[in-house]
């Protein structure tokens, strides 16, 4: 029998203003890192940041212990947003941790309503092979193919259990500029491609470094939606925690979550929202 559940009319009707809508976005600006490039009309997926919290804002135990918090209601929506986005995106360290399914379980998904997973590894740190959960799922007929998003030039061979998706990246200005052997790509080039490949709509589900990045692009973001468990994780897990801002050289919060809403699934909260300033309408 399926974990999964149907969601209730009420649950349908709380998500509904936050799912992706048919029509094009409209025109944006992004001003994350001083920069200012101006998104246009439909150059950029519907994108939905979404993940389970404990209260002291936790997603996992510890780096590499992969953690249940969502309830079996949480979870059941979960895969009811899987179902209305063409995409789900994790990072590398998420896709190694978890070897997650990263499918669509609720009741009336087929193998065409999948939405593809997508893997953020620039330096092919995921495993690609046939024992890995999103690779099994989908030579079961379960799932999609993953696609790796790489840097270009340097994503492994392609074979039928993937696909890459590549990203330009600066390489020598990288290495020149960082010991780290960090590789940065940037989020409007990571969109665009996958826009360019038909993605209308992408579900980003983690993990903490990918949320927290995402966290401070509010343009770029159109919903949020955080699961949040009634248990506290402790010392020493995996905490999402964007960088606090500065304006005229004070600290300020990180991001604020305006138009609200929230709902009790069993016995986790669901918090829903738009990345933007501070919501003073209510
Ligand atoms: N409770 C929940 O809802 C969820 C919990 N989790 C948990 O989160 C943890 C994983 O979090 P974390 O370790 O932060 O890993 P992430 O899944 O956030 O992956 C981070 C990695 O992805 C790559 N990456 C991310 N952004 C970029 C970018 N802009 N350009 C290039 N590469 C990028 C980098 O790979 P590289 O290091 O190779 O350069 C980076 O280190 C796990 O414990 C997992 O269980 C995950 C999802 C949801
Ligand atoms: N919503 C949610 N609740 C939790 O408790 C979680 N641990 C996660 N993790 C995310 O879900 C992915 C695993 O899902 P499947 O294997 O596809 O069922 C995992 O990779 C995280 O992104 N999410």
């Amino acid at each position: 029998m399926s974990d999964i559940s149907p969601l209730s009319e009420d649950d349908l009707a709380f998500l509904a203003s936050y799912l992706p809508p048919s029509a094009q976005r409209v025109t944006k600006t992004q001003e994350s890192d001083g920069t200012t490039s101006t998104i246009k009309e439909g150059e950029i997926p519907f994108v939905t940041l979404t993940y389970a919290s404990s209260l002291d804002s936790m997603i996992a135990l510890a780096p590499g212990a992969r953690t249940t918090l969502s309830g079996p209601e949480t979870k059941s929506m979960t895969h009811y947003l899987r179902l209305h986005h063409d995409a789900i995106l994790v990072g590398a360290g998420t896709a190694v941790v978890d070897d997650p399914g990263l499918n669509c379980r609720y009741p009336g998904a087929t193998l065409q309503t999948q939405p593809q997973p997508v893997i953020v590894d620039p330096r092919c740190r995921f495993e690609v092979s046939s024992s890995a959960k999103v690779c099994q799922l989908a030579a079961d007929g379960k799932g999609k193919a993953p696609w790796i998003v790489c840097v270009e030039d340097n994503g492994k061979p392609e074979n039928d259990l993937a696909r890459n998706i590549s990203i330009k990246t600066d390489m020598a200005a990288l290495q020149s500029s960082s010991d780290s052997q960090q590789i940065s790509m940037q989020w409007l080039d990571i969109l665009r491609a996958l826009k360019a490949e038909g993605m209308n709509s992408v579900m980003i589900e983690g993990g903490a470094t990918i949320i927290n990045a995402l966290l401070l692009l509010p343009n770029v973001v159109d919903a949020v939606i955080v699961t949040i468990a009634p248990t506290w994780l402790g010392r020493g897990g995996v905490n999402v925690s964007p960088a606090a801002q500065s304006r005229g050289g004070e600290s300020t919060n990180a991001a604020w979550l305006r138009q609200t809403s929230w709902r009790q699934f069993g016995n986790d909260v669901v918090l829903c929202g738009r990345l933007g300033d501070r919501d003073t309408t209510t």
